[in-house]
């Protein structure tokens, strides 16, 4: 997979090169290609912004340097590429999302700042039949789009083939049954006074898969009731009812 992020701020993608994912661009799993927006400035102030039409408040990014940007970008390879612009704005992000992204050859973000990017530089890319997801990471706003691309190109990389030494892990996922995931637990034994779960030792496999079952049904009720109102009818069995 080839992974382009064009930015006013190239130093804030650093994270990506390091441990996991540094491992996976290192094993030439995934392409990884940092530009700054700035590159396609024309004025010596290298401005990117400029102030919104119809008033309001902050500043917009101004078409003309996304534009070009994008075009240069997307020329770089020949890959069609999936552009992704993380926005407040935006349908949500979920695992779903991530693993559908997994199998695209290329992702291209768009790291706005400011108010946003002048709608016309989507609007553009749409009618060129170009693919374009305005994608939101969460209800709450930042101030630019980095740290949400952070988020998830790790979400995405994370499932490719041969980037997690266990790849029943990403099979286990939390949201994989559409449930979060139940407590975990490790050694000691006893830790401060507390116990592990002795169903957890028994090594009776039939009843500890209930016992987690069980957890994981409990604290997505407590937590996210919304996750379990959305499980399809078929995804409770007699056994999950009675909990
Ligand atoms: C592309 O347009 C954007 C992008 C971003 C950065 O992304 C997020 O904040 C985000 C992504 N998932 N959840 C939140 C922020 C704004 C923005 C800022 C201030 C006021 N209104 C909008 C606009």
């Amino acid at each position: 997979m080839r992974i382009d992020v064009i930015t006013i701020f190239p130093g804030y993608l650093a994270p990506l090169r390091e441990a996991l994912l540094g491992r996976a661009i290192s094993a030439g799993l995934v392409d990884l290609a940092v530009h700054d927006l700035r590159t396609w400035t024309r004025d010596v102030h290298q401005a990117v912004d400029d102030a919104p039409y119809g008033g309001g408040p902050g500043m917009v990014m101004r078409p003309q340097v996304w534009g070009e940007a994008l075009d240069a970008v997307l020329a770089l390879d020949e890959r069609p590429a999936r552009i992704v612009v993380p926005t407040p704005a935006g349908r949500p992000f979920t695992q779903a999302t991530a693993q559908a992204w997994s199998g695209d050859e290329r992702l291209l973000f768009t790291c706005g700042r400011y108010e946003g990017i002048d709608q016309r530089v989507v609007d553009d890319a749409r009618r060129r039949d170009l693919t374009v997801d305005e994608v939101s990471i969460g209800d709450y706003v930042l101030v630019g789009g980095e740290v949400a691309v952070l988020v998830m190109v790790e979400a995405v990389v994370r499932l490719l083939p041969g980037v997690l030494g266990n790849p029943a892990s990403a099979e286990q996922d939390s949201f994989s049954d559409g449930l979060l995931e139940g407590p975990a637990f490790t050694r000691p034994e006893v830790w401060r006074g507390l116990a592990v779960p002795d169903v957890l030792r028994s090594g009776n496999h039939a009843k500890i898969a209930r016992w987690r079952r069980d957890r994981a049904l409990e604290r997505t009720a407590e937590r996210r009731p919304d996750l379990l109102a959305a499980l399809p009818e078929d995804a409770l069995d007699d056994a999950d009812r009675a909990f």
